[in-house]
């Protein structure tokens, strides 16, 4: 065995843990963020909406099933660094082309291994998501240094970060089968998923870049508009915010998740805010507040949309309600027009890796076109 490059991931606040560096060697900076998936580290490391985030897997060993050619939710990994406990020394799996440190390497991707993960998320449970940097090999610093560097970048509030992320140019994923329905998706951050969900139920995605124009969305004469999940702060997302208020003027059907839900929320005048330290995981409950049903959802987001569950408000477009909260922590999971074709959930139903209890609402929304129909 060759030796362990030394690693350390730094804490804005001072905690500092030690590990071996992981993947590339190098720095990263980002805010530290955990998540409780205990698969699908995958579809986490190349969904956008972790751009700039240095993810902590709390389940312990991770990388068994190694890297593959199917499962990336994007064109590449997204976050800025990952921290594990004790990476897979043989990856398995007939699906496995290679393994995730050298997909990390390969990419230039910084991470640490061998740390107290445990620690690290109780940490952030009392203290919060914070900034963070991960330093290994030359970039390896005193402590001073690398607490400096971190506290030197900025937070995840006021970040605008779907920019980054977004295509450049419109593409279109086609229906499977029968092409039933046109779907404007605009693009924050979009999950491979979720047009591939779209696709299975006739609907054509044509995924537009985040600055798209009403015009533009009605050149394709959709029977609905798509927001979809995306990385950074909602209060930045105006142009997006702006937008879905037209389309809601306009009365096309909508449909937002995750990043979506949160500009729903913010076209109705509601505020967003920043949760603690989030919901990453692929596990947890969510109550419909119409019929007290839990589902069990995969979630990744640190900001939430202010609200009560069941609450029931007025907006501009008419009547609207909190319908679906958090069973952990009571935050808002979802909204629904009254009176307008739109709903948005702050889960995903896309789920990739996660449960399919959520499925359904790319049901809902079909329903939704076929009714303005
Ligand atoms: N997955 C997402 O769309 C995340 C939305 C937003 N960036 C948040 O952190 O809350």
């Amino acid at each position: 065995m060759t030796a362990q490059t030394p690693a350390a991931l730094v804490l804005e606040d001072g905690r500092i843990f030690r590990g071996e560096a992981f993947g590339s060697e190098g720095s990263c900076l980002g805010e530290v963020v955990f998540s409780t998936g205990m698969t699908g580290y995958q579809e986490t490391l190349t969904d956008p909406s972790y751009h700039r985030q240095i993810v902590v897997s709390t389940a312990p060993q991770i990388g068994n099933t190694g890297w593959n050619d199917e499962d990336d939710e994007s064109q590449r990994i997204w976050v800025a660094g990952y921290a594990v406990r004790d990476p897979a020394r043989a990856p398995s799996s007939w699906r496995s082309t290679r393994s995730l440190p050298a997909e990390m390497s390969r990419q230039g991707v910084v991470g640490i291994s061998g740390i107290d993960t445990r620690a690290v998320t109780r940490h952030i449970r009392e203290r919060g998501a914070m900034r963070a940097g991960v330093f290994s090999g030359a970039e390896l610093a005193t402590d001073r240094e690398m607490i400096d560097r971190v506290t030197a970048g900025g937070g995840m509030v006021g970040a605008d970060l779907a920019g980054d992320v977004t295509t450049g140019e419109p593409y279109v994923v086609r229906a499977r089968g029968e092409r039933r329905f046109t779907v404007a998706a605009l693009d924050l951050g979009i999950k491979s998923n979720t047009p591939r969900m779209m696709a299975e139920r006739g609907i054509e995605t044509h995924v537009l870049p985040l600055t798209a124009s009403l015009s533009e969305v009605r050149s394709l004469a959709p029977d609905g508009v798509f927001l979809s999940n995306g990385p950074g702060d909602p209060a930045t997302a105006d142009h997006a915010t702006e937008l879905t208020k037209e389309i809601l003027g306009a009365g096309i059907p909508l449909f937002g998740i995750c990043f979506g839900n949160q500009i729903l929320g913010r076209a109705l005048g509601r505020d967003t805010y920043k949760l603690p330290y989030g919901h990453r995981g692929v596990n947890i409950p969510v109550i419909d507040d119409e019929t007290g049903r839990v589902a069990i959802t995969a979630q990744n987001h640190g900001f939430a949309v202010r609200g009560e569950p069941g609450e029931r408000f007025d907006t501009e477009f008419g009547r609207a309600m909190v319908s679906h909260h958090c069973a952990n922590d009571g935050a808002v999971e979802g909204l629904r027009l009254l009176d307008t074709p739109a709903f948005s959930v702050q889960y995903h139903p896309e789920a990739a890796a996660g449960p399919h209890d959520a499925a359904p609402l790319f049901d809902s929304f079909v329903r939704l076109m076929s009714e303005a129909r």
